[in-house]
């Protein structure tokens, strides 16, 4: 059953003329969709404004026929089992509802006007301290209630970051999230749970310049697997560019690997040595989410509640 699914209500009139009142889904009719906002590999994203309430989403379109040729039905269980269990953070994107026509299904989410957080990156070249440091502080904020509701993202990136119209951090996209079983839900496991998908539990791997050392010397990711993304998204956002980043995937895979990457000068010595504890190649090694919160570069940072309501630090590049 549809967690939430929104109802409106009809008047209608039945076989006797007797005036009904039905309650019906939401459905394309109710939307007017406007302009592509993201493309994924199987599906998109249209900004969407809700006809009757004016509110604006953004609503992700995925083709079945396209899901099913391209076996891609465990990756959508997987996404819908997560956002249904990720509901309660301001730092994650919330599904609000899903509905389904003949050839599409669509997931009615949060509107994330800011964009991606590599598309401000890129305007700015880099960050400052102070938002890096904000920024930092709530991406942490989110993978920590993740892994506390046993998501693991695995492909955590500044694409991945979106910012709402506060400019507050917005995680997305858990296709290729790994769900750990849910203590209170035994069945909703692994994510190798599938309505008919074909079988072969594919170990995935994230996106090259982030993907973790674990995952491609063929070991399972795990919660620690975010936290080397976490520590590249910190490097980028100060340094302007991944610490990792080869010709090729192959090059940037052996560039992990051998743990080759250095800092530009001038590089902040407390977000230095927070980076150089998330990069390890041991996974069991790595700084703990409670370490990170915990180390010199987040003094006097809030984490929790205040961390959400604190306005966005105006975007300053690090020079
Ligand atoms: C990463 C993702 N890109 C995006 N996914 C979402 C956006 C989104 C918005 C803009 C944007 C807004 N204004 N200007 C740009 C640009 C990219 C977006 C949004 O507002 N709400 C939910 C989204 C995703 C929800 C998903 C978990 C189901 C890809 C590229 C995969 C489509």
């Amino acid at each position: 059953k549809e967690r939430g699914a929104a109802l409106t209500v009809r008047k209608e009139l039945d076989a006797s003329g007797k005036p009904v009142l039905r309650t019906v889904k939401k459905g394309v009719q109710d939307f007017s969709f406007g302009r592509i906002l993201g493309e994924g590999s199987y599906s998109s994203v249209y900004l969407a404004t809700d006809r009757q309430s004016l509110k604006e989403y953004a609503i992700k379109v995925l083709e079945k026929r396209h899901i099913i040729k391209e076996k891609k039905v465990k990756y959508v269980n997987i996404e819908k089992n997560t956002l249904n269990r990720l509901t309660e953070h301001p730092g994650i994107v919330r599904l609000y509802y899903t509905f389904q026509d003949e050839n599409s299904l669509y997931y009615v989410l949060d509107l994330c006007s800011g964009g991606e957080l590599l598309g401000i990156l890129k305007r700015t070249g880099t960050f400052d301290v102070e938002c890096t440091r904000f920024y930092g502080a709530q991406i942490l904020d989110a993978i920590r209630y993740m892994h506390s509701r046993g998501v693991i993202h695995r492909d955590l990136k500044p694409e991945n970051v979106l910012l709402d119209d506060n400019m507050h951090v917005k995680i997305t996209d858990f296709g290729t999230a790994k769900l750990l079983p849910d203590p209170k839900d035994p069945d909703s496991g692994g994510g190798n749970a599938t309505m008919q998908g074909d079988g072969r539990s594919a170990s995935f791997v994230g996106t090259a310049e982030y993907v973790s050392p674990e995952l491609l010397m063929d070991k399972s990711a795990s919660k620690a697997s975010d936290l080397w993304a976490f520590g590249c998204i910190i490097y980028q956002l100060l340094a302007g560019r991944p610490p990792f980043k080869g010709g090729s995937e192959y090059l940037t895979f052996q560039k992990i690997v051998n743990l080759e990457y250095e800092f530009p000068p001038g590089f902040p010595p407390a977000a230095r040595d927070l980076v150089e504890r998330c990069l390890v190649l041991e996974p069991a090694r790595r700084l703990t989410i409670e370490h990170i919160m915990n180390h010199e570069f987040f003094d006097s940072q809030p984490f929790g509640r205040d961390l959400w309501r604190t306005k966005a630090p105006r975007l300053r590049p690090y020079v």
